[in-house]
């Protein structure tokens, strides 16, 4: 519960004594929705109360980059919500400060180095699509469903790298774990009041259900401890594998370094990040884009002539065809603006005060939004927001414009550090995946509806379609 609202914070509902806002945030409604609704009567900066936290919401492209780029020594922090602890405040994505900079900057050079949005890391994600194109040749037209296995398919690409191996999609231990992140991800409880209020979570019982959610990311952890033991069994330091050696080489260098701060609970963490940060997401950007073709055929066709003309059907689409294809790039440019997935980013912490343009004080200790959402669908950026358009990513000569619109992997300081491979993944899923197939609504039905559903990521609801082979 917060004192009196200060004069000085930015607008916003008035809090009630004790529930704070807790209220405004509407009953079943998804949050993105009732932000929209707040922006409209507040403006593009308002301010909440929820729990023990003022929580400030930035909207509009050119407020994002003030606060979290030019501001982003005093706005990069994680706030210690449920969601955010629940990841142990180890790793990447909870943690904060110097053990935040130096795990961050790390994984990112060692990954560059071996092969994270390279070209040496496409001929495995390439091995990775065939085997999902298999997969849905096997439905010869029938009608199909994504879900778990494109999942699956995305996220071995990334266990090669840093386990150097993969898994059968029917691996019962490799799909409870692609569940638990589905779970986690598309979690109530974890969106409810317990994230603002962690204290709940400790009452008695599990009435909100978080604890069931923490001890499910427990189990992922302690997976990626085991295969640490096992890496560490039979590590050989001239032959380094995957991502998980390349740590443990380095720990071994900075063993005696006073400012080392590589461990094997923080690797167990990085990994854990890396899996969670890296399969719901990809994927549900590819279920969006192809629910979009399937309402958008013009589009549909327009992609595949493009392929057509550029490659032919004779070999799979590679990273080197991309400058060639501006429209296939449109389409994933749209998609991504249009899917919108993390229309709330991830939530930051206000670690020094800010002034804003001598407007509010933003007082340290607030949580601080970054909502995604407002670029996405601000027309003046985006006329139109609504409909599908690639077309807006061409300029009058055909090349792609506007790329620098796109948000979606947020800004700062915290920018997706999966960025390169998403994009990798996107370009030689998509371009494959159209190539090789037509996509058509079930026989007799409607294109299914391009709604979202509620929770922390913005996925399309589940349907069935059909994928008939092109040759
Ligand atoms: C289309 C795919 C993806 C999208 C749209 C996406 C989007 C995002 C967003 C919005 C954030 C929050 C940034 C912030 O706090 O402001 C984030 C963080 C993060 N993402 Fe991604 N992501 C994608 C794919 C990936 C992949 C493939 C990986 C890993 C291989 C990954 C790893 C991470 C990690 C570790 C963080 C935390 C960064 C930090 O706290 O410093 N993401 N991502």
């Amino acid at each position: 519960m917060q004192n009196k609202k200060p004069a000085s914070l930015p607008p916003g509902p008035s809090p009630l004594p004790i529930i704070g806002n807790v209220l405004d945030l509407g009953d079943g409604k998804r949050t993105v929705d009732v932000f929209r609704s707040l922006r409209k009567k507040y403006g593009d900066i308002f301010c909440l109360s929820l729990g023990s936290y003022w929580v400030v919401v930035v909207n509009g492209q050119d407020n994002l980059r003030e606060i979290f780029v030019k501001n982003g020594k005093s706005t990069s922090d994680r706030p210690p919500l449920y969601t955010i602890n629940i990841f142990k405040n180890k790793g990447i994505v909870s943690s904060n400060g110097s053990n935040w900079k130096a795990q961050r900057a790390f994984t990112i050079s060692k990954l560059r180095e071996f092969g994270f949005g390279k070209k040496s890391f496409e001929s495995s994600i390439i091995d990775e699509l065939n085997q999902f194109l298999q997969w849905m040749q096997q439905y010869k037209g029938k009608p199909l469903a994504l879900k778990g296995i494109l999942n699956a398919s995305t996220a071995n690409s990334l266990m090669q790298i840093i386990l150097g191996k993969r898994f059968d999609y029917k691996d019962p231990k490799y799909c409870d774990f692609l569940e638990i992140f589905n779970q986690i991800i598309t979690s109530p409880a974890l969106n409810g009041p317990v994230n603002f209020m962690p204290w709940l979570a400790n009452l008695p019982g599990d009435f909100f259900g978080v604890k069931a959610d923490t001890l499910k990311l427990d189990k992922v952890i302690d997976y990626f401890k085991n295969e640490i033991q096992e890496h560490k069994r039979t590590f050989d330091e001239d032959n380094i594998r995957d991502f998980i050696d390349v740590y443990l080489k380095e720990m071994k260098i900075q063993e005696r370094s006073t400012s080392n701060m590589l461990n094997e609970d923080q690797l167990a963490s990085v990994l854990t990040d890396f899996f969670g940060g890296g399969t719901e997401t990809t994927a549900t950007v590819i279920k969006w884009t192809i629910l979009l073709l399937l309402n958008n055929m013009t589009v549909q066709n327009k992609m595949r002539q493009e392929i057509e003309e550029v490659i032919g059907s004779g070999r799979l689409p590679t990273l080197a065809d991309k400058p060639k294809m501006p429209y296939c790039e449109a389409v994933i440019l749209e998609s991504l603006r249009f899917g919108n997935i993390g229309p709330l980013s991830l939530p930051h912490l206000v670690s020094e005060e800010i002034v804003y343009k001598d407007l509010y004080v933003i007082p340290k200790g607030s949580v601080i939004i970054p909502c995604l959402d407002s670029v996405a669908f601000d027309e003046k950026w985006f006329p139109e927001s609504h409909v599908f358009k690639p077309e807006r990513f061409i300029d009058e000569k055909g090349n792609l414009c506007n790329e620098d619109k796109i948000v979606t992997f947020s800004l700062g300081r915290r920018v997706c550090p999966g960025e390169s491979l998403a994009r990798m993944e996107l370009f030689l899923y998509l371009t494959s995946m159209v190539q090789r197939f037509e996509f058509l609504p079930v026989e007799g039905e409607n294109p299914p509806p391009v709604d979202p559903l509620k929770g922390l990521l913005n996925s399309p609801q589940p349907y069935n379609f059909r994928a008939i082979a092109t040759q």
